[in-house]
């Protein structure tokens, strides 16, 4: 998997963001050798039953993790809360049959949204993909899918990205291919974290994925000066102005935000004595940047993505 090493080469030759080691190195000390422990489901919003069908709840939310911003009022909470409600009033409604049928207005019905969501057909599009891709290799299981790992994060991202064109996250960037798989990475996460490191949620190597290139991250390590912009990419986020997905600037800022956690992340490991992992680290941040998302600013891209 090369989320990390093609994100390196974009923090290595970006023109609009900088990453200042100073500010990690001061972000870590500060940390005074201890990780804060952020659990998964910290905000009690999630589905949850320990068996197959919490790792379908999570691909089909994974599927649907993105881009909530266009409408002022939701937020990622009203899709693990509306999922999780749905299934416990009819626990087939994510089934492989029926994912492959959703319409975008059936989709807000389920959430039990009362306008139409952003992206609203594209979201069906991609249920009506997982439903697809589900029934016709992974006989129609998101356990069967998880299995097929055989307890690796590096495998599972990559049977993922290889069945699901939906979360093939990837853009190019001055000619070179950058890999950055934020909603394959974090169904891995979100597994590891529900199942709590065991059964379906066991992976040797939960150490190799990175962090989930959102855009919640970005801002929390701009606040803190981790980030820097150029003058002119400040300003448009600033304004909320929107920075094209798939532009030098959107890829620098994603690309940027994951080189800078790998890097705060082997200076707390230093400092805890102990190996930290970035999807604790992601979780440390976002859950600080979600508490104060109305005083920063983050860049707004419209995208399947994040
Ligand atoms: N880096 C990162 N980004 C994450 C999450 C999560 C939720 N993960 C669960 C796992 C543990 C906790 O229990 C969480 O509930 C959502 N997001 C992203 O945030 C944005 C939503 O913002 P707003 O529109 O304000 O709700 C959107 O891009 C969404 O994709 C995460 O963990 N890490």
């Amino acid at each position: 998997m090369e989320v990390r090493s093609s994100c390196l080469w974009v923090a290595d030759h970006a023109s609009y963001v900088a990453i200042d080691p100073n500010a990690i190195d001061k972000v870590a000390k500060e940390m005074n050798g201890s990780m804060p422990a952020v659990e998964w489901d910290f905000e009690g919003i999630h589905f949850y039953d320990g068996g197959p069908l919490t790792a379908q709840y999570l691909l089909v939310l994974d599927a649907l993790n993105f881009c909530f911003w266009p409408d002022e009022e939701l937020h990622y909470e009203h899709l693990a809360r509306g999922l999780r409600n749905a299934l416990h009033v009819d626990s087939n409604c994510f089934s492989a049959d029926r994912l492959q049928k959703y319409t975008g207005p059936e989709l807000r019905q389920l959430l039990n949204w009362p306008r139409p969501l952003p992206l609203e057909d594209e979201r069906a599009r991609l249920l009506r993909e997982l439903g697809f891709v589900l029934a016709k290799h992974f006989e129609g299981s998101a356990a069967k899918l998880v299995e097929r790992a055989n307890k690796s994060a590096v495998e599972l991202v990559e049977l993922v990205a290889g069945h699901f064109p939906g979360f093939r996250d990837h853009s190019v960037y001055k000619g070179q291919q950058i890999f950055i798989y934020k909603r394959a990475q974090i169904f891995v996460g979100d597994l590891w974290g529900a199942f709590k490191g065991k059964g379906l949620g066991e992976f040797m190597d939960i150490g190799s994925i990175t962090m989930f290139a959102d855009y919640v991250v970005p801002a929390v390590l701009r606040s803190w000066g981790i980030l820097r912009y150029s003058p002119c990419l400040a300003e448009k986020v600033d304004k909320t102005e929107k920075i094209v997905a798939g532009s030098e600037e959107e890829v620098e800022i994603r690309a940027c935000t994951i080189t800078a956690v790998e890097w705060l992340k082997e200076k707390l490991s230093k400092r805890c004595g102990e190996d930290v992992t970035s999807v604790q680290v992601d979780w440390w941040l976002w859950s600080s940047g979600i508490q104060n998302c109305e005083t920063t600013p983050y860049h707004h891209a419209l995208t399947v993505y994040y």
